[in-house]
């Protein structure tokens, strides 16, 4: 079996498409989308990221504002700043671009955005609405795994979903999101035992624990979705999954590439997170 590769760049396209319609009448209404931007620091990774969310932005007629900061900004400084952008009225969306400096109290600054405005849907308010299924943002590359195998007609009803990987911004989510699709989800860590056994057992795996071409064939079922959202920087430049794609590949179902998988979903899914933003404030004030 080869498996049937899922385009993340064709699909986010897609969405991009659809959302610049929409963003198209928004501005018909008066309520042209904004998205604020900060980034602390110079991570030659967050300033590419940084950069494509400001392309995808002007691509699509989202107003957009990036705040580049010294990476010895004071915490303090930082939430100042934060606060401003919650007051502002042309702003819907606030990121504050990951990682941020050592220095930085994640929790505090995350906490300072307003629910409103958590596009990137990192605040706790946000991530309990996911766990109790209510509405609200959800982190976009959980949201973008979703949004691929739906648009590739795969679905995880009653299906077993393993997650390899329980960090805040993608295994946690992902795992509540999979839930919602009435998926049945184990997820999986650095301490859980028997980690094959448990992968083999699954019909989707999908893949984020950060360490390249971890995921090979002996820890996948023959037939099973493989979605890879690992970007790993190898020594000589190369971007890695954390899934060994040529040897996988021809053994599941299905299988996304690195680079051109959920990575491309990311972004797509943040401007579907602005647009949702700014609709609500315009639905608010009617
Ligand atoms: N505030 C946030 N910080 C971070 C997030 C986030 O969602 N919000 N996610 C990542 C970085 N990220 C966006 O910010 C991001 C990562 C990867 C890609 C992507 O397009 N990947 C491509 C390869 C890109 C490359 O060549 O490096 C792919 O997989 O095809 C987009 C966005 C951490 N920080
Ligand atoms: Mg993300």
């Amino acid at each position: 079996m080869t498996a049937l590769i899922l385009d993340g760049k064709k699909i986010a396209n897609e969405l991009m498409a659809r959302l610049h319609k929409e963003i198209d009448s928004l501005i018909e209404s008066g309520a042209r989308p904004g998205l604020a931007v900060v980034l602390v620091g110079e991570d030659p990774a967050s300033q590419v990221y940084v950069r494509n969310k400001e392309k995808a932005c002007a691509d699509l007629g989202i107003h957009s504002v990036v705040h580049r900061l010294d990476s010895d900004t004071s915490q303090d400084k930082l939430i100042d700043l934060i606060r401003a952008l919650n007051e502002s009225s042309e702003i819907h969306g606030i990121l504050v671009q990951k990682p941020l400096p050592g220095h930085i109290d994640d929790k505090a600054v995350i906490g300072a955005i307003s629910a409103e405005k958590d596009v990137d849907g990192f605040h706790p308010i946000s991530v309990g609405n996911l766990l109790i299924g209510d509405e609200g943002f959800v982190p976009c590359t959980p949201a973008g795994v979703i949004e691929m195998m739906r648009s590739a007609g795969i679905s995880v009803d009653g299906k077993r979903v393993a997650v390899i990987g329980r960090s805040n911004i993608v295994g946690k989510p992902m795992a509540a999101l999979l839930i919602r699709e009435n998926a049945t989800v184990t997820v999986c860590h650095s301490k859980t035992a028997n980690l094959q056994e448990v992968t083999r057992e699954a019909d989707v795996i999908v893949a984020a624990i950060g360490r390249p071409n971890f995921v090979t064939p002996e820890y996948v079922k023959p037939g099973a979705v493989v979605i890879d959202v690992g970007v790993n920087r190898l020594p000589d430049g190369k971007l890695a999954g954390d899934v060994d794609f040529e040897a996988v590949k021809e053994i599941a179902s299905a299988i996304t590439p690195v680079p051109g998988g959920v990575g491309r979903m990311t972004i797509a899914m943040l401007m579907k997170n602005t647009v949702e933003a700014a609709r609500k404030t315009l639905e608010s004030s009617r």
